[in-house]
């Protein structure tokens, strides 16, 4: 399942795996959208969930009983650390998920001024999530900087 604050880049994110391709063309997700990508021998199956508050309500049903949850960052919005801290704690609060594996990724690197890793680390508290395992990546959608990493780590989470 994907989730993140609304323009993060979550519906770019499925569309550039999907296609291979980077288009500005993208709308905001009402509710959600259940996709299929094909990869290699790996079939991943995408939740792949919106982000504005009203839906956000949402994310735990879509998250239940997934193999990884993949929480989107848009890097370049400092403004909005503090609301997605918020919301992804508040989602792995929740004892259904307990356990299962979080990547958090920083999207649009491309953007200058953007957060590192590390930032983004001590933004979202992710340093205090010991019940799972994390990896956080920066990447970008526009630029598919490091999606053959976020590829492997998904393809890796699958049986
Ligand atoms: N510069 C830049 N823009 C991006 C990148 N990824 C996404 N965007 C842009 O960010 C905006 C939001 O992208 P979406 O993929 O719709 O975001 P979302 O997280 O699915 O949003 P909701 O469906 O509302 O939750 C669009 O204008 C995208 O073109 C990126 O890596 N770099
Ligand atoms: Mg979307």
């Amino acid at each position: 399942a994907i989730v993140g604050l609304q323009a993060s880049g979550k519906t770019s994110f499925v569309n550039v795996l999907g296609t291979g391709q980077w288009s500005e063309d993208v709308v905001p997700t009402i509710s959600f959208n259940l996709r299929k990508v094909k990869k290699g021998n790996v079939t991943l199956k995408i939740w792949d969930v919106a982000g504005q508050p009203k839906y956000r309500s949402l994310w735990e049903r879509y998250c239940n009983g997934v193999d990884a949850l993949v929480f989107v960052v848009d890097s370049a919005d400092k403004e909005k650390f503090e609301t997605a801290r918020f919301e992804l704690h508040q989602l792995l609060s929740q004892s259904s998920l307990l356990g299962v594996p979080l990547l958090v990724l920083g999207n649009k690197n491309d953007i200058d001024g953007h957060a590192s890793v590390n930032e983004l680390i001590k933004a979202l508290q992710l340093d205090k999530i010991t019940n799972r395992p994390v990896s956080c990546y920066s990447c970008s959608m526009k630029s598919q900087h490091n999606l053959d990493i976020v590829l492997q780590w998904l393809a890796a989470r699958s049986h």
